[in-house]
């Protein structure tokens, strides 16, 4: 059974286990502020008022794609100009069998969910409203670019990958959706930016899976142990992996393609029986996949599809070496031989201008401004001395808990910057009866799928975490995101509180300010601002001293945040100075790390 937050608080109240962090001592108690007169007052600085506005067939067997007339799909057009020209309608495809796993019973994904316990199935689906995306203005540029649909039912996906968009109850296409999946289906390569939460794991996977399903003839080299994926899905974190494969999973359900992800933290002997059981498409993080090639247990010469989720992410200083590595020094088909997408909520320019290396005549999409976060994300900021911040945080769970304003089941996610700074909060909460749990770079894989699993569970519903929980984790639940440290760069900040407010759903971000986030103080004003968000007098005057005084050197800023889109249509744009800093390396780019920050990153 689900214990709430409220009961396990009361359990590790009076003492009974808490299953998930290690025994806490008995220490210092958090005394909520209606105690604290009748205890230790004058320890307790005063609080801050929290403010809140806020039937398909389960059968097993092979399904064969069945389009309507039988029209055989010539091989991805890569490079084509135009859209749907040789994309048939009624495509043939009937016999793929997922290689050499042809024998093994799939695993029906949707089982879990068919079993969820209703009251959670019905919170979670209540309040899905895609037409709060309906407004946000969408710009796409390049050649030929392919009209938007409205319906999934006016792009020919596939009877069986249709029928996994109905298991996930899919009703209509997101912006982002209704734009890329026509995009890609016409070959074309994409850097696509659209915000969090918006559906652009279904953007990219639906076009990929299709496209397989549809490629009768492939023939793959027959080389013993090693793997050939026709498609490679990177992404930056292990946890991203796992989540995008399991998605996957659903939406290939029953169409024979095979899905199948590595990441490391984890045995490499089982990722390996699993490639050589046969794969399709291949989601992984880059350490991972570059020791697997390594080892030349995977070869890239099939790869028609490439995608980057976080791409922006996935191209700056920490990660560009190892993709440079993975896409152009190995044995990938190059832009124009392969068919390239790249997804992010952020795209500063410096990296639309890196990424073009790896597209070929695309098309860039934006949904919403680029970067902008959604205004379904109430956004607070408060100011709060880095000494008071621990109380002020417990005074935030405490009135939430006693408010009880998102139910039993609302998670809350508390971002610091250090791994050593997770584990001591993580400690803290823990001692002052608030339930939590923490993932970071320093714990192990084992660890942090422990802790994500009893977050989303519910049974530690505060979970603190690193950067590495900042993007793409899909975590239905997560109702206040609170900023405990806010980071150097906006973009962070940006996907951060898109951890919560996704899938048309609202939530709630809190951010404690001090003097130590100058930088980010004029950034953070603009983004508020642009989300309809109230923006307190006193950020704003932190932010026109910090434009005045030099102190903010948050890369973006400078009065063109929000100016960029394509990059290409800004003629001046120069990569060789903007963004190597003229020095042939990475001088101009502050990059995502503060000064002595370890990256949270795998
Ligand atoms: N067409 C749709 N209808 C209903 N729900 C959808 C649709 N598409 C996606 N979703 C749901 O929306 C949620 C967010 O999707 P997803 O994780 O792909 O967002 P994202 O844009 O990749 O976010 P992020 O930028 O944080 O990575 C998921 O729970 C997904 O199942």
């Amino acid at each position: 059974m689900r214990t709430s937050w409220a009961d396990s608080a009361d359990n590790s109240a009076i003492g009974s286990a808490n299953n998930n962090t290690s025994a806490c001592p008995p220490r210092a108690a958090y005394v909520p502020p209606h105690l604290r007169n009748r205890t230790l007052s004058s320890e307790v600085p005063p609080v801050v008022p929290v403010s809140h506005s806020a039937s398909l067939p389960p059968a097993n067997d092979r399904v064969n794609y069945g389009g309507p007339t039988g029209g055989s799909y010539s091989k991805p057009d890569i490079g084509r100009q135009g859209h749907g020209s040789s994309f048939q309608t009624g495509g043939g495809w009937n016999s793929r069998g997922a290689g050499r796993d042809r024998g093994r019973r799939e695993v029906n994904p949707f089982e879990n969910d068919e079993a969820e316990d209703d009251s959670i199935s019905e919170q979670e689906n209540t309040g899905i409203n895609f037409d709060a995306y309906d407004d946000i203005p969408v710009e796409t540029s390049g050649d030929n670019v392919p009209p938007p649909v409205n319906t999934f039912a006016e792009i020919d996906l596939g009877e069986a990958l249709n029928q996994n968009i109905q298991r996930c109850k899919y009703v209509k296409p997101t912006p982002v959706q209704r734009y890329a999946i026509p995009i890609s289906l016409a070959g074309r390569d994409l850097m696509a930016c659209a915000q969090t939460g918006s559906g652009k794991t279904a953007a990219f996977c639906f076009p990929i899976i299709s496209g397989i399903m549809r490629e009768q003839y492939v023939q793959k080299p027959r080389v013993a142990r090693t793997a050939f994926p026709l498609a490679l899905i990177l992404s930056p974190t292990r946890e991203l992996s796992c989540q995008i494969h399991d998605e996957a999973k659903k939406f290939s359900y029953q169409t024979g393609v095979k899905v199948v992800v590595a990441y490391g933290g984890a045995p490499i002997n089982q990722q390996l029986r699993e490639l050589e059981r046969g794969v399709d498409i291949l989601v992984a993080t880059p350490g991972r996949l570059v020791d697997l090639l390594e080892r030349a247990r995977v070869s890239l010469q099939m790869i028609r599809y490439l995608a980057l989720d976080e791409a922006d992410r996935m191209l700056d200083m920490g990660f560009e070496p190892q993709i440079r590595k993975i896409v152009e020094q190995m044995d990938m088909p190059p832009p124009g031989m392969r068919q390239t997408l790249l997804f992010s909520a952020t795209f500063p320019k410096e990296i639309q201008s890196l990424a073009s290396d790896f597209l070929s005549n695309y098309v860039f999409l934006a949904v919403g401004r680029v970067g902008s976060s959604t205004d379904l994300i109430a956004q607070r900021v408060e100011y709060v001395l880095e000494s008071d911040k621990r109380s002020h945080l417990m005074d935030l769970l405490h009135a939430q808990r006693e408010n009880g304003i998102y139910g039993k089941q609302g998670l809350t996610l508390v971002f610091v910057e250090t791994k050593k700074g997770a584990d001591a909060l993580e400690h803290c909460l823990c001692v002052n009866g608030f339930p939590a749990t923490s993932i970071h770079g320093d714990r192990s894989q084992q660890e942090r799928e422990l802790a994500l699993r009893s977050f989303k569970s519910g049974n530690t519903p505060i979970l603190v975490a690193t950067d590495v929980a900042a993007r793409g984790l899909d975590i239905p639940r997560v109702a206040h995101v609170v900023n405990f440290d806010l980071p150097n760069d906006i973009d962070d900040y940006v996907h951060r509180i898109g951890r919560t407010g996704r899938a048309g759903k609202m939530g709630l971000a809190t951010a404690f300010f001090n003097e130590s986030n100058l930088s980010l103080a004029k950034s953070l004003a603009d983004l508020m601002q642009e989300a309809n968000q109230e923006v307190p007098a006193w950020l704003t005057r932190y932010a026109a001293r910090a434009t005045y005084g030099g102190g903010n050197r948050n890369r973006r800023s400078g009065g063109n945040r929000f100016g960029g889109r394509d990059f290409r249509r800004e003629g001046s744009f120069n990569k060789a100075t903007d963004y190597y800093g003229g020095t042939g390396g990475y001088g101009g780019y502050s990059g995502g790390y503060g000064q002595g920050v370890a990256s949270a990153w795998d």
